[in-house]
């Protein structure tokens, strides 16, 4: 069996097709996989350590507005679909998938030109532009949302299949003991998770504050929240400065990045997030019920159409980022944890939107289009 993946940009696109690429492998004898990114996205980055050839083609991504750059653009995705159908032409994939990210769109339409299988994985409500003119060309979309469906435009009906958005194997084989742990959280305290995504959210950071005020020393509820990188030291000073002894009044765990994210999930009661496809993913799979604030200026809003999903489904509150304040954030921390019985409720509602099993059936979707073709 031989793969290509291809996925860009984001740590979003990035872990899905990491995910994805290792479950194929998982369901085959003897798998290569070959990996298609740029030299600038965080793939260059992630995909080595990870383990996976790492082959790259130059790539510019489209403004959405008609523009003088847009139609250099064009010319030179001509070129990178040349380049891609080189790397293909010499690996010779079974089936190529593409994750998201303005890399695919080369990779994936040189390989459907070239007559070989496609399947593209979109993890959001809101297809990315990308996507939505690869759905014209390739064989499979597999959605991580039911209502992607509506926003594709023109597809034939067998194209799509609702799987839900892969999460890493860790997600879900983490112990709530073994996560309790490793972050020195008291197992005798409920859990409350915060994180921005993978970079941090300042509006979610500075509304922590009231937060941290009113829930410090409680001996009910302990805090743990990813700041992200770039504004960890501000965070930390500041809360000296307010008088909260991080050491010694013991409930409030600050960290700039978790490496042990399914650790932390498999210890929180309640979280706190912005509204990333994966994020979304891994807390619905382990039933952790929400309170989301939506990045306001993702592509088309998409993280509020996420987050949406899951209020719709009882499984999470949403704030609008304009609209959060500490003080807000604090009393609807209190009243859910009032009430348990509420909490509960979300969380049976967050397991049943989860798709644990989504990795596999993507990949069994994409090994289905190998024997097709075999036939
Ligand atoms: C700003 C923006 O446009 N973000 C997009 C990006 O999300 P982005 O990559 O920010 O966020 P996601 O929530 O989708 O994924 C983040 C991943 O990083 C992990 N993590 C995060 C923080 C941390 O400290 N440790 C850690 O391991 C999470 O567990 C998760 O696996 O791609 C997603 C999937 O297409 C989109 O839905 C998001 O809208």
């Amino acid at each position: 069996m031989r793969l290509i993946i291809s996925g860009g940009g984001t740590g979003g696109h990035i872990y899905p097709a990491i995910t994805i690429a290792r479950e194929v492998a998982k369901l085959t004898d003897d798998c290569e996989i070959l990996f298609i990114g740029t030299k600038q996205g965080l793939e260059a980055d992630i995909i080595p350590k990870e383990g996976f050839n790492f082959s790259t083609i130059e790539v510019r991504g489209l403004e959405r507005r008609i523009s003088w750059q847009n139609i250099r653009t064009l010319f030179s995705t001509a070129g990178s679909v040349w380049s891609s159908a080189k790397i293909i032409k010499r690996f010779k994939p079974d089936v190529v998938i593409g994750t998201g990210g303005y890399v695919c769109g080369p990779v994936l339409l040189a390989a459907s030109l070239l007559k070989i299988p496609t399947m593209i994985q979109e993890q959001n409500v809101i297809p990315g532009i990308t996507n939505k003119i690869l759905s014209r060309f390739v064989d499979k979309i597999a959605v991580g949302y039911q209502e992607a469906e509506r926003y594709f435009g023109r597809y034939k009906p067998e194209q799509i299949v609702f799987t839900g958005n892969p999460i890493r194997p860790e997600v879900m084989s983490a112990a709530r003991n073994e996560g309790q742990a490793a972050l020195g959280l008291d197992p005798n305290k409920l859990t409350l998770l915060v994180v921005g995504g993978s970079r941090g959210a300042r509006s979610i950071n500075n509304a922590m504050f009231d937060v941290y005020k009113h829930f410090n020393r409680s001996p009910r509820i302990q805090i743990l929240h990813v700041t992200g990188q770039s504004e960890y030291n501000s965070i930390v000073g500041n809360i000296k400065q307010s008088g909260i002894d991080l050491s010694s009044d013991g409930n409030i765990i600050i960290k700039p990045y978790l490496y042990n994210m399914p650790l932390a999930l498999a210890a929180a009661d309640l979280a706190i997030f912005r509204a990333g496809a994966v994020g979304l993913a891994e807390l619905t799979a382990r039933g952790i019920p929400a309170i989301l604030i939506p990045y306001p200026y993702a592509a088309e809003n998409h993280q509020e159409f996420n987050a949406r999903v899951l209020e719709t489904y009882g499984a999470a509150k949403v704030f609008p980022d304009k609209e959060l304040t500490g003080a807000k954030l604090a009393n609807t921390i209190e009243n859910l944890i009032d009430n348990p019985a509420v909490l509960l409720d979300m969380a049976g509602k967050s397991r049943g939107l989860g798709r644990p099993q989504a990795a596999e059936a993507i990949a069994r979707l994409a090994l289905s289009l190998v024997k097709l073709q075999s036939k």
